[in-house]
């Protein structure tokens, strides 16, 4: 509430302001004069004049129509001239940095009573301080940035820089070495996976696909292979860059001729005739984050098939926005080259040698995406236990329908068990060098993956059966579930095709097989 002073009344008193002119509501233990904003209300007059309602005690109808945010909005809180007399309030908004004790909005290991295997005193401290950073500084501008389509808030940038957010975000390495975690709370050689998990799953709680994508999401995928292919001075450069939030990078990879099939890739590399540089041209598509890219992790056709090459923002390189639909918070982009040069020391990995760098980070890339599957599963879950125990239809909360019940039960099952395994498999990566990862892992993230997103999009449709009209309604009480049901069938497609990751799990585990195996 501002600084206005609140009078206390009685509910007898309340009543007396019932009438067009003077209207006052109770809204959980809360009196608020209405008379001057019926003619404002959003959701018209006729209902507030409605005689259930002036002088009247509205809580249940309220929660039934608004989130309860309507109530903290500046414009609204002003409303409210006073309490009623000896009672209190009950109904508590969001608490920058706080844990829900929704059942279930939470993994069992930040649940009250519950124990876990894999997560320290450290990581719970870490997922903390991640929290409250992100509740107050990520959150609003995640919300503001997915209403203007703008890029995330240079401001929130620089925040996340200075705790080195950026640098934890490419997971644990020597890239962390010499730096100062999180204002020192986990030393370089503490931080692990579960660490990087904590991070992930923090920033989804925003349940904002496209503002998630926009926060350095190109960085994720496009800097590994600067990282583990670089020259030592490109990596001086480059990291300092792109950790401090200065500058921007992603990968670009996918053209409209070509996807997964890098081969039938178009945009060439040829070299010049002096050999120093390359001579690149060509169109890339649905580049995440390529709108405000200052360096393009490049994937070209070169003579000796399919090379990587590090583009900066020179000459001859062009992008503009596509809308797809998510926001364009994201900068999703088509980037045209057009005869870009730049030197041959640019080159990642091995000439000819490209895919080997690609698919090199494809199980980080796929784990980071099933981290944040698993926790945006959660956040519907959260909203659809809210909805169904404040909402009534035919004079019951939905909550007593047991098809309804059944819904949810599937949605929580497929919640528990994708963060269950994902912890699983963060524990072997924690034990696991990168090479091993590459081969006992590769099929686990990939059915993990699979799993998740399959699971996800059971779970948005659910949702939306559940949420009826609001759950395809971009304002007011379902907002993050259409937001959700809109975005959900990306994570699909990104980092591998659910039907592809599948197939790929699977021959590894023929290949795996024993020859001596029999039935
Ligand atoms: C402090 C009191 C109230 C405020 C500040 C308020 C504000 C709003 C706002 C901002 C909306 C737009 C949707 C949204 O953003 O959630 C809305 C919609 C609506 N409000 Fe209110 N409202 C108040 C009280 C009430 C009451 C007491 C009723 C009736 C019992 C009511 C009925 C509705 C209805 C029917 C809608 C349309 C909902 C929809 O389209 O889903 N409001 N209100």
């Amino acid at each position: 509430m501002a600084s206005k002073q609140l009078k206390e009344f009685t509910r007898e008193e309340v009543e007396k302001h019932n009438k067009p002119g003077d209207v006052w509501v109770i809204i959980d233990a809360k009196v608020y004069d209405l008379s001057r904003f019926v003619g404002l209300h959003p959701g018209g007059q006729a209902v507030l004049l409605d005689e259930e309602v002036v002088g009247q005690d509205v809580t249940e109808a309220f929660y039934g129509l608004h989130r309860h945010e309507v109530l903290e909005r500046p414009q609204y809180a002003r409303l409210q001239i006073g309490t009623i007399k000896g009672e209190e309030s009950v109904i508590i908004g969001s608490v920058a940095g706080a844990l829900s004790k929704v059942p279930y909005a939470e993994p069992t290991w930040l649940s009250d009573g519950y124990h876990s295997p894999y997560f320290n005193e450290g990581h719970r401290k870490f997922q903390k301080v991640m929290r409250q950073f992100v509740d107050e500084y990520v959150y609003p501008d995640a919300q503001a940035r997915e209403l203007d389509e703008k890029r995330a808030s240079q401001e929130v940038i620089d925040k996340m820089a200075e705790l080195n957010l950026h640098a934890m975000r490419l997971g644990p390495g020597k890239h962390l070495k010499g730096l100062t975690l999180m204002n020192g709370l986990v030393k370089p050689e503490e931080f692990d996976y579960f660490h990087e998990l904590i991070i992930t799953q923090e920033i989804v709680r925003c349940g904002a696909r496209g503002y998630g994508d926009g926060l350095l999401g190109g960085e994720v995928i496009g800097l590994p292979p600067v990282l583990n292919f670089g020259t030592p001075e490109m990596k001086a450069k480059i990291l300092p860059e792109v950790f401090s939030g200065k500058k921007f990078i992603c990968l670009a990879i996918s053209e409209a001729h070509a996807g997964s099939d890098v081969m039938g890739l178009k945009t060439t590399a040829v070299k010049s005739e002096d050999g120093k540089e390359w001579i690149i041209n060509g169109e890339k598509k649905w580049i995440t984050n390529g709108h405000f890219a200052d360096y393009f992790t490049t994937g070209c056709r070169t003579e000796d098939g399919f090379t990587v090459i590090l583009v900066p923002r020179v000459e001859g390189v062009s992008t503009k926005l596509i809308k797809t639909s998510y926001s364009s918070t994201a900068g999703t982009a088509y980037i045209t080259y057009d005869n870009v040069r730049v030197p041959v020391e640019n080159t990642l990995g091995p000439e000819g040698g490209g895919i080997f760098v690609i698919l090199s980070n494809f199980n980080h890339e796929r784990w980071v995406m099933c981290c944040a599957s698993a926790r945006s599963q959660r956040l519907v879950v959260e909203e659809v236990l809210k909805w169904i125990s404040q909402r009534k239809a035919f004079g019951k909360p939905l909550s007593s329908q047991a098809v309804v019940r059944n819904k949810v039960a599937a949605m929580i099952a497929r919640c528990e068990s994708t963060q269950g395994w994902l912890e699983n498999i963060t524990y072997q990566m924690c034990n696991m060098s990168y090479k091993e990862q590459a081969s006992k892992l590769a099929g686990q993230i990939a059915f993990l993956k699979m799993y998740s997103t399959q699971s996800a999009q059971e779970t948005a449709r659910d949702a939306v059966q559940i949420f009826g009209g609001r759950g395809i309604t971009k304002t007011g009480m379902g907002k993050f579930i259409e937001h959700y049901h809109r975005t959900v069938p990306f994570d699909a497609l990104l980092g591998g095709a659910e039907d592809v990751l599948a197939d790929l799990g699977v021959r590894q585990a023929m290949r795996a097989m024993p020859k001596n195996a029999r039935l």
